[in-house]
């Protein structure tokens, strides 16, 4: 059954549509298991805090976000997938890319290692980017009374974020859609109707 992954820079407005393409899916009859990253699994869950907060190495970032998607993979993922739910994530191994990568700089080719390690060749069947400038994301997240560790980079952090994420929805065009995420959620829903009801 599908696997669907949500990405994007902080503030893109991924978990603000996940719920409406939960209900979306779920109103053809079928499971739907919505899940997240990091996290989604209890151990998952305790590395997130860790990540989301804890100073620590580039590498050692790049290592635990790997093990938690380990977990998550195991406890989660595939069994859902198995007994024949969709599953949609908010993030997955393109957010590894996207910020380890993009972002903190550490070379592709090391993370591509992790992911065959990891993924053992399962890959999203669609993937939405919301896609938004910067310094709109920027202002959306100015209202949020804390910032983790990620949302307290600055704008040229999330530059390369963006220009990575975009990277690899050139190179892989058959399983990402990019969808134009400054615009109201309604134009935002319109778009995305055709590409949900695709899958
Ligand atoms: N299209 C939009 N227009 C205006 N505000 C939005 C839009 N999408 C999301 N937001 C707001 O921006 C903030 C960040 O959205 P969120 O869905 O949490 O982003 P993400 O999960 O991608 O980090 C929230 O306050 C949300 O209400
Ligand atoms: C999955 C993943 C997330 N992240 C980062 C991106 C986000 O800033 C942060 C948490 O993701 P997210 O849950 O999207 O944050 P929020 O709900 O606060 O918007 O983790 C990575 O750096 N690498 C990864 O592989």
């Amino acid at each position: 059954m599908p696997f669907i992954t949500l990405e994007g820079i902080d503030g893109a407005g991924k978990s603000t549509h996940l719920p409406w393409l939960a209900d979306k899916l779920r109103a053809r009859g079928v499971e739907v298991v919505v899940t997240r990253e990091p996290g989604g699994t209890p151990l998952g869950e305790k590395l997130r805090e860790l990540l989301l907060a804890e100073p620590m190495h580039v590498e050692t970032e790049a290592l635990l976000m790997f093990a938690a998607r380990r977990e998550h993979l195991d406890c989660v993922i595939l069994p859902a997938l198995r007994r024949g739910a969709y599953v949609i994530s908010d993030r997955f191994t393109d957010a590894s890319f996207a910020y380890q990568c993009g972002g903190r700089g550490i070379a592709e080719s090391r993370l591509r290692i992790l992911e065959d390690w990891v993924q053992d060749g399962l890959q999203p069947d669609l993937t939405l980017l919301f896609d938004v400038e910067v310094a709109v994301a920027g202002k959306r997240l100015a209202t949020n009374a804390s910032l983790d560790r990620f949302e307290q980079q600055q704008q040229d952090f999330f530059e390369r974020v963006r220009a990575m994420y975009l990277q690899r929805a050139g190179q892989f065009p058959a399983r990402f859609r990019v969808v134009r995420s400054e615009r109201s959620l309604d134009e935002i829903r319109d778009d995305l109707e055709p590409i949900i009801a695709a899958i």
